[in-house]
């Protein structure tokens, strides 16, 4: 083998080994969160050193290397950051990243419920309200996308974490959440919160907009142009002054950086194998739109690795 051959076997060699072993990141930072590690760190309030965070974990100073090792392998895929101590003789001490901070618990985005996803299915109502916290964030930058509504229905709008925000957020809007019946059965909504119990697929109440967030990437072309359609019925009194808002990923292997693509590849993965759904790129959203008789769509792609589109007729 020459020298140019050896070193493309080397490298594809790391890279499988790579993949294989990969599947320990997320058992590391499921770990991490089960022994409250992120919590540990925000409660100390400035970075903690080894000693200290095995001290707080309860574990025997015999194990102090293991700790050591598994904090180097967090810290090398960025969920926590390592410092050189200024006060106790340059010792280690850990400190939390942007990803970490999601995951300490009292905080409002804290997105630790999203961890539990692959491993108990289960709690999906307490999955996706983790995810529709953020959505604040994504309201606060795009005021003028809500300010000038009245009524708007999030279908498929779960237990209302999303709606509930809404209506916080723009104090004139009327909110209704449609979800299936034994979804909404218990809810108690406000003067400007309701739920209704339907099926999306037969009717949706009239309103000057319909959200769907995290919808269509469950399902299939045909079914996403179904639901399509019925929101359309939905915001037909409102002539061109209606629209449809979706939150969703957007595929962009050629704009995104690699972490970006890398999370909605997974997710298109997560939804083929759940749902027979799928994350789509621009031109298939655009082909479902067009599917489902609408004439124009705008995107804004300026929340992370999900984005806002607006809809209309
Ligand atoms: C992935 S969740 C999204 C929830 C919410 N929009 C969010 O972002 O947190 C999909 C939602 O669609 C609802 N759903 C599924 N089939 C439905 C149907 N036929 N009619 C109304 N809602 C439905 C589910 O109950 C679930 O709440
Ligand atoms: C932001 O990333 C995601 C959004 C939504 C989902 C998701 O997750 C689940 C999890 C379940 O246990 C059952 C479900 O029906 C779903 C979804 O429908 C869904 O969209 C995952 C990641």
């Amino acid at each position: 083998m020459d020298n140019q051959n050896a070193i493309e076997f080397f490298e594809g060699q790391n890279l499988l080994y790579m993949q294989i072993f990969g599947n320990l990141r997320p058992v590391c930072l499921m770990w991490a969160c089960e022994l409250g590690i992120p919590d540990i760190i925000s409660n100390h309030g400035k970075p903690i050193t080894l000693l200290e965070l095995v001290s707080a974990l309860q574990i025997p100073p015999s194990k102090v290397g293991f700790v050591k090792r598994f904090m180097r392998f967090l810290a090398h895929n960025r969920i926590f950051d390592i410092h050189e101590s200024q006060e106790d003789h340059h010792e280690l001490a850990y400190a939390l990243t942007p990803a970490s901070k999601l995951l300490v618990n009292d905080s409002i985005h804290c997105l630790s419920p999203m961890l539990q996803f692959m491993t108990d299915p289960c709690n999906f109502f307490l999955v996706m309200a983790s995810d529709s916290r953020m959505v604040d964030l994504v309201l606060k930058n795009c005021t003028s996308i809500f300010e000038e509504l009245d009524s708007i229905v999030d279908v498929g709008g779960g237990t209302g974490t999303t709606a509930r925000i809404i209506c916080e957020t723009f104090p004139k809007l009327k909110c209704v959440v449609l979800d299936l019946p034994h979804v909404v059965a218990n809810l108690t909504g406000s003067n400007r919160l309701s739920f209704v119990g339907s099926d999306m697929f037969k009717s949706i109440p009239q309103a000057d907009a319909v959200l769907l967030k995290w919808v269509l990437h469950d399902w299939n072309e045909e079914n996403c142009i179904k639901i399509l359609k019925r929101c359309k019925d939905s915001i037909s009194s409102k002539g061109n002054r209606g629209k449809i808002i979706i939150i969703d990923a957007v595929i962009n292997e050629k704009l995104d950086d690699q972490d970006k693509t890398q999370t909605k590849l997974c997710m298109d993965i997560a939804m083929m194998i759940a749902f027979n759904g799928n994350e789509r790129t621009e031109e298939e959203w655009k082909q479902l739109f067009i599917g489902a008789g609408f004439q124009h769509y705008k995107i804004y792609h300026t929340f992370g690795f999900r984005s806002l589109i607006e809809v209309y007729p």
